[in-house]
């Protein structure tokens, strides 16, 4: 039996995922695997069963990777299961920031006994104008799952879209329209764009990516949105351009007891990703990542692990997890020549200073074998699974 220890409410048809070989629920010790959103991992007690981690959602802020790689606990989450929501709340917080629609809808719920409502609300309404969206130039900093939509979008609506994003995957790429204007330095973004969305990781580089100094190089009136994190915007350098007019509106996901007050600022509580579709695509998503993980050792969507993954149609697998250094594999194969057990398949894959190999073997390594494969410098985990757990 495995158990999956849940640190926030999870979708149920995730949690259905799971078959009768799992226990899943928040109350249980020994884990093999943790199941969660945003919950705040850093000071996670480890317990020594500890394989992996599954983040339902995109941002893996909230767990200390570092130390999780040199644990050999896998970091997984579900990359694309929640971007359709976040594209269409920041379509939502762009025209809430165009148009005083909250301020509209405030001023009608006050009018509950006017008998002239009709006649007052056509005076009234030139309080609340805008402008429109069509037209405009959009600025997306980080074109991956959700930028690429949010750009795709926006050209609909009649936007000019400009896109920045040194890291762009190939995907990404094939999914992004043409007719996105591809800024290579994000400088001729930020002098360009009419509203500024931004889309990347929060993590010590790209912390405060927007500042002082950045929003200095961008038009009077600029508005900016962010539902990436709040980290990744300085919370008095974007108050004193609110202040001072050179930040016309400040849309955030990621409210804080300074910002909340502002008339400036445009506060959501983490809406984000809250929609029944996107909790469930990341839940089941990431049930299933943990289960392919626990039963067979398959990796897929890790932040903290090469992609390896493959059939698994043999008696006996030995996964792996190995630093990234010359002479592993050899050392490895060597450590199975007592149990002239014959190797099957192999993967060896490698992601920065990891690297995971995937051995089926004809059948049963011994238990001295394993240990003296654990036992080889650079190797950080070796799990075992057995042909019969299919
Ligand atoms: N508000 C919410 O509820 C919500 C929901 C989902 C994701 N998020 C946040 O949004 C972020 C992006 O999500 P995603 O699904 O699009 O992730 P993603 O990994 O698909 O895309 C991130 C993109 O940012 C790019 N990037 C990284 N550093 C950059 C930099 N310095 N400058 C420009 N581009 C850079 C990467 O190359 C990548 O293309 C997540 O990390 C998460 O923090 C928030
Ligand atoms: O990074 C994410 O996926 C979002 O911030 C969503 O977080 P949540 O799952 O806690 O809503």
């Amino acid at each position: 039996m495995y158990k999956v220890k849940l640190y926030n409410n999870i979708a149920q048809v995730g949690l259905d995922t799971f078959n009768e070989n799992y226990e899943v629920k928040e109350d249980l010790e020994n884990e093999d695997a943790i199941l969660v959103r945003s919950a705040n991992l850093h000071d996670l007690d480890y317990n020594p069963n500890l394989k992996c981690i599954a983040r339902a959602g995109a941002g893996t802020n909230n767990i200390d990777i570092k130390t999780c790689t040199e644990k050999g606990i896998v970091v997984f989450n579900t990359p694309g299961a929640n971007s359709n929501a976040v594209k269409e709340i920041v379509f939502a917080g762009m025209l809430l920031a165009s148009r005083d629609i909250y301020g509209g809808i405030a001023w009608a719920k006050t009018q509950e006994s006017n008998e002239n409502l009709a006649k007052d609300m056509e005076k009234q309404k030139k309080k609340y104008a805008g402008t429109e969206l069509n037209g405009k130039t959009l600025g997306v900093i980080g074109c991956g799952a959700i930028g690429v939509q949010v750009a795709n979008l926006a050209l609909r609506f009649g936007m000019k879209v400009r896109g920045y994003d040194p890291y762009m995957s190939i995907e990404a790429a094939w999914n992004l329209s043409r007719y996105v204007k591809h800024d290579s330095d994000v400088k001729d973004l930020y002098k360009n764009s009419d509203f500024i969305t931004i889309h990347i990781p929060l993590n010590d580089k790209t912390k405060d990516t927007i500042n002082k100094e950045t929003i200095a190089l961008m038009k009077d009136g600029v508005k900016i949105l962010n539902f990436a994190r709040g980290g990744l915007v300085n919370e008095d350098d974007i108050l004193g351009a609110l202040d001072s007019g050179k930040v016309s509106a400040y849309v955030t996901d990621f409210p804080s007891p300074k910002l909340v007050n502002h008339p400036g600022v445009i506060a959501i509580p983490h809406l984000g990703a809250s929609t029944a579709e996107s909790e469930e695509n990341c839940a089941v998503k990431a049930a299933q990542e943990t289960m392919h993980y626990l039963q067979y050792g398959n990796i897929k969507n890790s932040v903290n692990m090469p992609e390896c993954h493959m059939d698994f149609n043999t008696p006996f697998r030995i996964c792996v997890i190995h630093h990234n250094v010359p002479k592993m594999i050899s050392q490895i194969t060597n450590g199975l020549s007592d149990d002239n057990a014959n190797i099957e398949n192999l993967m060896n894959k490698s992601k920065n200073d990891i690297a995971y190999t995937i051995l089926d073997l004809d059948k049963k390594a011994s238990a001295q074998t394993i240990e003296k494969i654990q036992s080889i410098q650079g190797v950080i985990r070796v799990t075992t699974y057995q042909g019969d757990t299919l």
